[in-house]
């Protein structure tokens, strides 16, 4: 199969293997690998796939069988745990042999070409029936080609996002798995065992619908994850810069903040970084870590959706800028030289802690807003009947942006399964509404100190366009009309015109 995921380019460099320790036993050869002897294997075992397996092999009734390139990986793991049982196999032959038909391989590698080669060697030993499951964040087009190829040979291939960082695939995660409804009838109880689940009991895993629909709605997750760690990281800045507040009483407030609308995990493990002591320094850890955030790609494919779908996806965008600006040290360098960059004094008054976390709150519920157009927007164009009320379900744990708020915003859809933005339902209208003075208040203390917000602001400008009794658009349209001939809708009665600039401006119709 061809590879067309570029691999992302991030400045923080991959996490090393495992270094094997010299007690780890050999693997049993091809022939002495037990045959039919697991339900279910992982293919890729570094931090993602070994704790995935770990977790499957602690279910009631599983037998694993694990895979992995370097066999280094494989012995590690199963001398590292003994209690799962695993089937260790060294090579792909013995890896299909050790599975019970029809059989049944998660698949945890790098995204891309790494993903297409072990796809390759899967369906070379698989058979029809088989199931393949990519659980890694693959771009949701190459699903879709993976899919249809795949399907040709009458394996089974199901794309599924797998969100919780090596803590969720431990002890579960929240999984996004696309593919046939058949393919979901077997993989379903077994995705569904190893999932997190929420308060009333619920498994945090849906059929999100066909091929691709399960990394497209992923994908979505990871960008509103960008966005929503970069509204914290702005009031953390805010809270430090303007209000004059440590990273540990920001840690504190972070904490307090938990305890309401804002509870989630990415506020909590927020106040735990910044309660972190740099053991060298002396310093808090947040002082000491280098300023240039990394990225695998994820947020960008989801800013590159948005804007082929035409969705303004404003603060999911604002975030992956953020990110790239941060990465650009010899520019930021230059430009630093030639300016005071120093924050300026700003009159924030007494509320100014309590303006920030509804600054959040506002802001957030705009990302979320967007990041649902953007699902529904994808549903539209490639076919998927995406239930937005059923995705915010399996988002409320297991994943990296699980948080109480998912709970409403299931709520929401609810109330209306066609809600035609996140905004326009009465909770959260009312409620960005009663948040919008603080909001602006914090915008521009921001803009008047020179500490940047761009999530913040982006997402302000948004709700007052979305919601503007009248846009500026109409300027453009005539701008547009002046040097292309572009044409114009008027708002008092049908029909396309054209005003003649270059004539005596008269106004035409175009369409009659
Ligand atoms: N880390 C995280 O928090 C999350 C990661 N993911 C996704 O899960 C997947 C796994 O992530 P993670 O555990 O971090 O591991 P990595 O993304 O670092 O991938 C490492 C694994 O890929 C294998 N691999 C790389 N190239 C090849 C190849 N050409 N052929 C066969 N195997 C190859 C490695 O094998 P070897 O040991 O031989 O090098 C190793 O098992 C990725 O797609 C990632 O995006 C999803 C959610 C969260
Ligand atoms: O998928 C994830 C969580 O949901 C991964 O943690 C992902 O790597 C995060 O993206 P990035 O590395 O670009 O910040």
């Amino acid at each position: 199969m061809t590879e067309t995921t570029p691999a992302a380019e991030s400045p923080i460099p991959a996490q090393e293997p495992p270094v094997p320790s010299p007690h780890d036993a050999p693997l049993p050869s091809a022939s002495e690998t037990p045959k039919a002897a697991a339900n279910i294997g992982v293919v890729g075992l570094a931090v993602m796939g070994s704790n995935l397996a770990r977790n499957l092999a602690s279910r009631e009734g599983n037998t694993v069988a694990v895979f992995n390139r370097s066999p280094e990986r494989t012995r590690a793991l199963l001398s590292e745990h003994p209690e799962a049982e695993f089937v260790g196999t060294e090579t792909v032959q013995a890896f299909a042999d050790a599975l019970q038909r029809p059989r049944t391989a998660i698949i945890m590698v790098q995204a891309g070409a790494a993903t297409d080669a072990v796809i390759d060697q899967l369906t070379e030993v698989f058979e029809p029936g088989d199931i393949i499951v990519d659980g890694g964040n693959a771009l949701f087009t190459d699903t879709i080609r993976r899919e249809a190829a795949v399907r040709e040979t009458g394996i089974h291939f199901v794309g599924a996002g797998i969100s919780g960082g090596e803590e969720g695939a431990l002890n579960g995660p929240s999984i996004m798995p696309g593919g046939s409804a058949e393919s979901y009838e077997t993989l379903g109880p077994i995705l569904a065992s190893i999932a997190a689940r929420a308060d009333d009991g619920e498994p945090c895993v849906t059929h999100i619908g066909t091929d691709g629909a399960g990394h497209f709605v992923k994908m979505v997750h990871n960008g509103i994850e960008y966005a929503d760690m970069q509204l914290i990281a702005e009031s953390y800045d805010l809270l430090r810069h303007v209000g004059g507040y440590e990273p540990a009483q920001i840690a504190d407030i972070f904490t307090e903040w938990d305890s309401g609308e804002l509870e989630s995990y990415l506020i909590q493990i927020t106040a735990e970084v910044l309660r972190q002591v740099d053991a060298e320094t002396g310093k808090p850890l947040v002082d000491v870590i280098l300023d240039a955030a990394g990225m695998k790609g994820t947020g960008t494919w989801t800013v590159q959706q948005a804007l082929a779908l035409g969705v303004p996806a404003t603060g999911i965008a604002e975030a992956v800028f953020a990110r790239g600006v941060s990465g650009r040290a010899d520019q930021r360098a230059a430009v630093r030289a030639t300016i005071d960059a120093r924050p300026q004094p700003a009159d924030v008054g007494d509320t100014f802690v309590d303006d920030v976390r509804r600054a959040l709150y506002s802001s957030k519920v705009i990302a979320y807003a967007q990041g649902f157009d953007t699902i529904l927007a994808g549903g539209a164009e490639y076919g998927w009947a995406l239930d937005p009320g059923a995705i915010a379900k399996i988002w409320r744990e297991g994943c990296i942006i699980r948080a109480r708020f998912l709970n409403t915003i299931a709520e929401a859809y609810s109330r209306n399964r066609r809600l035609e933005s996140l905004i326009a339902d009465e909770f959260f209208a009312s409620a960005v509404a009663d948040g919008a003075p603080a909001w602006r208040r914090v915008v521009s203390v921001a803009a008047l100190s020179g500490v940047p917000a761009p999530a913040f602001s982006s997402s302000l400008s948004y709700y007052d366009s979305i919601g503007a009794e009248r846009l500026p658009a109409a300027l453009v349209q005539g701008q547009r009309d002046f040097f292309g001939a572009h044409t114009y809708r008027r708002n008092d009665r049908d029909g396309i015109f054209h005003t003649l600039w270059s004539g005596d401006r008269s106004e035409v119709r175009t369409d009659a």
